[in-house]
């Protein structure tokens, strides 16, 4: 990131959105959200359909600009600086924010090179062969895939698959890893591997989490913020926004507004 510093927020604050507003063309899809989104932690992003919760989490790391029309204000500060700032590099912004999506996407190649492929275009010079194996450690799934590495991404399972993009993942050595829907297309069994995975991924990075499955935020995020969405006057969509965010614990055992205890309840949504 070349700009120079904007911003200040507290060390223990790994980003920090600042009235933010993205639409897609017109269409104001989340408003005014504020967050301070803590080091060290998993976050989930909970809430019921179209609330703009994978919105605010692409938003995290520039993935918004490849959709035509998509639009932010505001400000998202990360190590010191607005990620929105004209000076800085999205792509470098996504190195050292990572994503892993909702259904495993490897890439079309073996699995080592899953892993040295975009180590290799992020100019890692390294001891390929010990990242490889560090990445597929981290991930939790070196054990499967250390006999087969010169296997297709694609011989593995779905959850091994979505543990190897998370391994990809982890490889460039990013300092927040976003997850949407990370378990989506999983089983159970596959599940609860990656929310595994995520309690030791949080020793060493920042998590963002969008996830359906409450007992999921339950079981993996240290904060929950919970989105809803409300029809505007005049307008044909609903816009998004946060409703409150705290302690997990606090969210699903006494949220303070009524709509967040009707959500975790179960009555909507
Ligand atoms: N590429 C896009 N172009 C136009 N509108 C979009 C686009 N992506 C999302 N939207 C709209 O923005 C709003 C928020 O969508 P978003 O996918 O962020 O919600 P979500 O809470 O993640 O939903 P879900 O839980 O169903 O995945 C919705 O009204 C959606 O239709």
């Amino acid at each position: 990131m070349t700009a120079s510093p904007s911003s200040a927020v507290a060390s223990d604050i790994c980003m920090s959105l600042q009235d933010v507003t993205i639409s897609y063309g017109s269409f104001e899809a989340v408003k005014n959200v504020y967050m301070d989104l803590p080091k060290g932690k998993v976050t989930a992003f909970i809430g019921p359909s179209g609330c703009g919760k994978s919105t605010v989490l692409r938003a995290l790391n520039r993935m918004n600009d490849l959709i035509p029309g998509c639009t932010l204000k505001g400000r998202v500060i990360f190590d010191h600086h607005d990620l929105y700032d004209k000076r800085v590099d999205p792509v470098e912004v996504r190195r050292r924010i990572g994503m892993v999506f909702q259904k495993p996407n490897p890439f079309p190649k073996s699995i080592y090179e899953n892993i040295a492929f975009g180590a290799r275009i992020n100019g890692y010079k390294g001891d390929m062969d010990e990242l490889v194996e560090r990445s597929l450690r981290k991930a939790a799934v070196w054990d499967e895939c250390k006999d087969k590495l010169k296997e297709s991404g694609f011989s593995l399972s779905g959850g091994q698959q979505q543990r190897l993009c998370i391994a990809r993942a982890i490889a460039t050595e990013p300092e927040v890893i976003l997850m949407d829907e990370p378990c989506s297309a999983l089983d159970p069994i596959s599940t609860l591997k990656i929310e595994e995975t995520m309690h030791e991924l949080k020793r060493s990075y920042t998590i963002m989490i969008v996830t359906h499955n409450m007992q999921q935020a339950v079981r993996v995020a240290d904060m929950t913020a919970f989105f809803n969405a409300e029809a505007v006057e005049g307008g044909s969509g609903k816009v998004g926004y946060l409703v409150e965010f705290n302690e997990t614990e606090n969210i699903f055992n006494s949220p303070s507004q009524q709509s967040t205890l009707d959500y975790v309840s179960g009555r909507f949504g």
